[in-house]
């Protein structure tokens, strides 16, 4: 394994990290799933999956006291939705503005974040929704974590099924063709990024808050390659080494 000693893992404390996503036809929901299987790979890391829903929405207004309650003890959370015009959907942007008593009281300074973005277009301006994201964690004192995989299909052998394969490090993208539904959301490079994503993101989160050993994993180009390769091969969370 090319991250931590798996011995010294089995007594990994605690940590807790949320996923919070919306969606309105499921194909962010789909990514929003394998990044949280992804940091359920790593030991002590519990994992919730959190659903912001439209119908939580009144007169523009996002308001869930338990998830709130949920995202107060989190160390770490990690937040997705559609790009929808070039910008986070309305709805999760009502959640955004709902989080302001956190942002008066500082309560999400130095909880570790992330984020991702699903859309149709190959780009689609999805880095707006990220940048929306990061700016979002900033203010409220949290730590950004990127994605930190190479690129994929930068070179004439590259395919969608590609770890990182649009290229995108200040969070995870993903494209899903309009015309298809969740069970084909985005390519399975896409869902092997995602999971990559996820467990990078408990990985730092143990290390941040209970100062388990971190080992960086790093790759060449070529290496990336190899390992495009034989997730092709292989496939999905089972092949994850060294989020
Ligand atoms: C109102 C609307 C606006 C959209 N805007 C964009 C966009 O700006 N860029 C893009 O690439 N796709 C855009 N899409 C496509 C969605 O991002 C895409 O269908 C995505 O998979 C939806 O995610 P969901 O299944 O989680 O709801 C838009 C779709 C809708 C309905």
């Amino acid at each position: 394994m090319a991250v931590n000693d798996v011995d010294r893992e089995q007594d990994a404390p605690a940590v807790t990290v949320a996923v919070v996503y919306h969606s309105v036809h499921g194909t962010t929901r789909v990514l929003a799933e394998h990044l949280a299987a992804g940091a359920r790979l790593v030991p002590g890391a519990r994992v919730h999956l959190v659903e912001i829903r439209a119908e939580d929405v009144t007169a523009g207004r996002w308001y869930d006291a338990e998830v709130m309650a949920l995202l107060e003890r989190s160390d770490a959370i990690v937040m997705g939705c559609p790009t929808l015009m070039g910008s986070v959907s309305a709805v999760f942007k009502a959640f955004m503005e709902a989080v302001f008593t956190p942002f008066v009281t500082q309560g999400w300074k130095d909880k570790l974040a992330g984020g991702f973005t699903m859309s149709a277009s190959q780009s689609g301006d999805k880095l707006a929704v990220l940048q929306q994201l990061a700016v979002f964690g900033a203010q409220l004192g949290m730590q950004w974590i990127g994605v930190g995989d190479m690129p994929g299909n930068n070179w004439s052998g590259g395919t969608r099924d590609d770890v990182n394969r649009l290229g995108s490090w200040l969070g995870l993208m993903s494209q899903s063709h309009a015309d298809l539904g969740p069970e084909q959301a985005g390519s399975r490079g896409d869902l092997i990024t995602a999971e990559r994503y996820g467990e990078r993101i408990a990985r730092l989160t143990q290390r941040w808050v209970n100062a388990v050993p971190y080992e960086t994993s790093r790759m060449t180009e070529h290496e990336a390659r190899a390992l495009s390769a034989s997730l092709r091969e292989a496939g999905g969370a089972a092949a994850l080494t060294g989020a």
